[in-house]
């Protein structure tokens, strides 16, 4: 099963770009940027790889973000992540980045967004990878702010698909960016947001009837909700999901815990996704693979996933078709492709 999942033609929707940092990159990064990191090296940095909560790991992963300088480190970083993702057959990508993290510590969001795109493109023309960017507004930050940084984003907004909303999530609902949502619809762009994941079942249906979410990230948490559960599947909405981030931060207790596969059987449109990959211990693969492990995914819940993926893209329908027909492809050459 671990050969079969490795082999997988996949999608990933739900990645930080600056959760994709390496302790090995950073190093590099922080070397010659003259940028003095509170660890002597890559292993001390893995051991405070820690987590008690998201709180715990949002301290850290906006302390790592500090060695991003230049235009050539944001192209290094999402070039590093674009390797990765082609070696595990990652065919298209729906990528976060929070600017405020680095336009709030003077980077000029040019800066951030002139080396993403050109990562982009050389992701797309030299691995046949194609991605979009989902500019995420800081939710730990005022309502204010993110009305500037949609504001900032304008010059670039051919190159952004969709906003999103992240960091903490306790006691920040979603209604507090109902207008900053609203503007961001209003000049054309899609929407998603995190919810459900450490907050409320409230929050998912503040996200969805407020912020006009298209789809939620995370989303974990609807299971406490059976009204939001029928809404959900009524009208197909994707679910993020990231199995290993919510092991990592205590979600769930262990694997084994984890609700994908009962959120699945349910008929939810889950996906599998993940996160901060440089911070969680694993891409796409080693998502799949543990949850596949852990949760007795069956070669048909795969074909599911896979297949909630493709349609849950931003991609338009003759993209989505040529992913599915590549997906069938690899079904049905690759044995008892049952489902
Ligand atoms: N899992 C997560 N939840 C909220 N904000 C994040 N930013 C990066 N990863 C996140
Ligand atoms: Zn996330």
């Amino acid at each position: 099963m671990q050969k079969f999942i490795e082999g997988l033609p996949k999608v990933e929707l739900h990645l930080h770009i600056e959760g994709t940092l390496e302790p090995e990159l950073m190093f590099a990064m922080a070397e010659r940027n003259n940028i003095k990191l509170r660890y002597g090296s890559v292993e001390e940095v893995r051991q405070a790889y820690n987590f008690t909560d998201l709180q715990s790991f949002l301290n850290i992963y906006y302390a790592g973000a500090n060695v991003l300088q230049t235009e050539q480190d944001f192209y290094d970083l999402a070039w590093a992540y674009f390797s990765k993702a082609h070696a595990q057959n990652v065919r298209h990508a729906e990528i976060f980045f929070d600017p405020q993290t680095h336009t709030d510590r003077g980077i000029p969001l040019e800066t951030v967004i002139n080396g993403l795109h050109r990562a982009q493109q050389d992701a797309q023309n030299k691995l046949d990878l194609s991605s979009f960017l989902i500019l995420c507004f800081l939710r730990h930050l005022p309502p204010e702010a993110a009305l500037r940084i949609l504001d900032e984003a304008q010059p670039y907004k051919d190159w952004i698909i969709a906003v999103g909303l992240d960091s903490s999530e306790k006691d920040r609902p979603p209604a507090l960016f109902e207008e900053v949502y609203s503007q961001a619809r209003a000049q054309g762009y899609l929407s998603v947001a995190h919810a459900g994941e450490e907050g409320p079942a409230e929050y998912v249906w503040e996200a969805l009837k407020l912020l006009g979410s298209q789809r939620i990230d995370h989303g974990v948490r609807s299971v406490d909700d059976p009204e939001l559960l029928k809404y959900l599947t009524d009208r197909h909405i994707p679910l993020t999901v990231c199995p290993l981030s919510n092991v990592k931060l205590r979600v769930f207790p262990s694997m084994k815990d984890h609700n994908i596969k009962e959120m699945l059987d349910m008929g939810l449109r889950v996906t599998i996704n993940s996160d901060d990959p440089a911070y969680f211990g694993g891409y796409m693969n080693e998502n799949f693979i543990a949850a596949q492990r852990d949760l007795g995914l069956t070669r048909d819940d795969l074909y599911r996933i896979s297949l909630n993926s493709i349609e849950a893209t931003f991609l338009d329908e003759p993209h989505k078709v040529a992913l599915k027909q590549e997906l069938d492809v690899y079904f049905s050459t690759h044995g008892d492709a049952a489902r």
